[in-house]
């Protein structure tokens, strides 16, 4: 028998977001989502981001749309979710002005009708994440592309523990500034 190689990024993906859903169904999952909503508040009130890019979630993604919402200090930041369009994988930010979404992108995931904005802090949703502050996501690309188009915005990955990998890095693969989970804070 040959050595095994790291399991390729689809099998990664799978197989974390079947823990995902174990995750959030278990009773140790209310205790997580208050813990990263408290380090992401208490991150965010360092970063003072005058353009905020977060994200509508997706089954057992942390909820920082909700979070931010309610959030108290945030007045003066303009909050934006993705749009994503399939053609190209492109993706933008569209100002969000707080209320339920109307529309949905190209993917299906709920967005905003607002104007495009750059954002200045980007929250990045995580399937897994490696020490290094890579990043594995859905497999779309759109966020390796938009980073690679928007180099200087300072991303906080939002993971769960369970989402701990290592990862072989490819040529496109954008590390994250900061890493954010239920227990730690990585900054690479
Ligand atoms: N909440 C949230 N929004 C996000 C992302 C994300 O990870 N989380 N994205 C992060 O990139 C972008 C959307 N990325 C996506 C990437 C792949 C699939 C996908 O594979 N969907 C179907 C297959 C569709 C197809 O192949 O045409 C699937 O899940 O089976 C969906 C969205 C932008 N918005
Ligand atoms: N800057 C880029 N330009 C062109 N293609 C890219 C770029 N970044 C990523 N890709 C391509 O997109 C595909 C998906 O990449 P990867 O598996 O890293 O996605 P992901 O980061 O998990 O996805 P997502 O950001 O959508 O959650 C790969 O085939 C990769 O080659």
């Amino acid at each position: 028998m040959t050595t095994s190689a790291a399991p390729d990024r689809a099998s990664l993906r799978k197989e974390l977001l079947r823990q995902r859903r174990e995750f959030i169904a278990s009773p140790a999952f209310a205790d997580a989502e208050a813990q990263l909503g408290r380090s992401l508040l208490s991150l965010l009130a360092q970063l003072e981001p005058q353009c905020l890019g977060l994200y509508w979630p997706l089954e057992g993604e942390f909820n920082a749309a909700a979070l931010l919402q309610a959030a108290e200090g945030l007045e003066d930041c303009t909050l934006a979710l993705p749009f994503a369009r399939k053609a190209n994988r492109h993706m933008d930010f569209r100002r969000w002005d707080g209320q339920p979404p109307a529309v949905k992108d190209e993917c299906g995931i709920p967005s905003s009708e607002g104007a495009v904005v750059l954002p200045d802090v980007l929250l990045v949703p995580c399937v897994g994440f490696s020490p290094a502050g890579y990043r594995l996501g859905y497999g779309g690309g759109y966020y390796d592309r938009w980073l690679a188009a928007h180099p200087g915005v300072t991303t906080v990955g939002l993971a769960w523990q369970l989402g701990a990998i290592e990862l072989d890095v490819q040529p496109h693969d954008q590390a994250l500034t900061v890493i954010l989970t239920e227990s730690a804070l990585l900054a690479p």
